[in-house]
């Protein structure tokens, strides 16, 4: 079966400096594939580079087995990816309900923006309550929430994520990865780069550390979150509480 997303031996940078070295990773459909890494190991650039958003030096990009190595980034969101970066991007002097009208483009009409907007303030209930405050008059959280929400409407294919968690308090951070978890449940694959390597790995089908701009280890993420030195290098434990949570996951499956 082919992958959504196929990525092999990328390499892309920043004029002559290099960041990715050999990237290859995929996202099969229905899943969400994080990618954890410490700061500047290049996530961004990661998601940058498959969005179109930079040149790359070498390797393929793949959507659906189509190559879109060298598609400009117009013709990648035609295509069904869609990208939502730390930034948000959310119009901060109009209101929720305009900022999800905006992002229902794809639907023609009042009548069918309405229905569109409408499920997403199913699936986002606090949307609804919200849905006359200014996006800039919103919490840090309920942002987030905005700006998955009008990603949702633009029905991607695979939905790739800057570190949803950034900035956000602990309790903040589950709600908002659940969220995330409710899109994959609506058909939406999910390219998750996290700097949060235990939350995004509690979400995730399959993981791959990133580090120095290259993939150290991959696994399912369940693996990943009992893997001694992804617990001791990103999970803020230590080897030996790691290989004691191990064990216990392993006596308890
Ligand atoms: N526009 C740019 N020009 C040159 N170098 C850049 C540029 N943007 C990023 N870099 C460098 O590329 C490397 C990877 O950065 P990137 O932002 O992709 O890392 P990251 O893993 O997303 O980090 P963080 O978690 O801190 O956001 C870093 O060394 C960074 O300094």
């Amino acid at each position: 079966m082919r992958s959504l997303l196929e990525v092999n031996n990328l390499e892309a940078g920043y004029g002559r400096v290099s960041v990715l070295k050999d990237i290859s990773l995929k996202v099969e459909a229905g899943t969400i594939v994080t990618v954890i890494g410490p700061n500047g190991a290049g996530k961004t650039t990661l998601l940058n580079a498959l969005a179109g958003l930079l040149d790359v030096g070498g390797g393929t990009v793949s959507l659906e087995g189509s190559d879109i190595t060298r598609h400009d980034t117009e013709d990648r969101i035609y295509q069904g990816m869609g990208l939502v970066t730390e930034q948000r991007n959310l119009f901060s002097t109009m209101t929720v309900q305009d900022n999800l009208w905006l992002g229902a483009f794809s639907r023609r009409g009042r009548a069918g923006r309405d229905e569109l907007v409408e499920e997403a303030y199913r699936l986002f209930p606090r949307l609804r309550e919200r849905k006359l405050q200014t996006a800039g008059t919103l919490s840090g959280g309920e942002r987030q929430m905005l700006a998955l929400g009008r990603a949702f409407l633009a029905r991607p294919r695979l939905l790739m994520l800057d570190e949803p968690s950034l900035g956000l308090a602990p309790l903040v951070v589950r709600d908002t990865l659940e969220t995330v978890g409710r899109l994959r449940d609506q058909g939406i694959s999910v390219l998750l780069v996290e700097q949060n390597a235990r939350a995004a790995l509690k979400v995730a089908d399959y993981g791959y550390v990133l580090e120095n701009g290259a993939i150290s280890l991959q696994g399912p993420a369940s693996d990943l979150l009992t893997n001694p030195a992804v617990a001791a290098s990103y999970l803020g434990g230590s080897q030996d509480e790691a290989r004691a949570a191990a064990t216990t996951e392993q006596a308890c499956s």
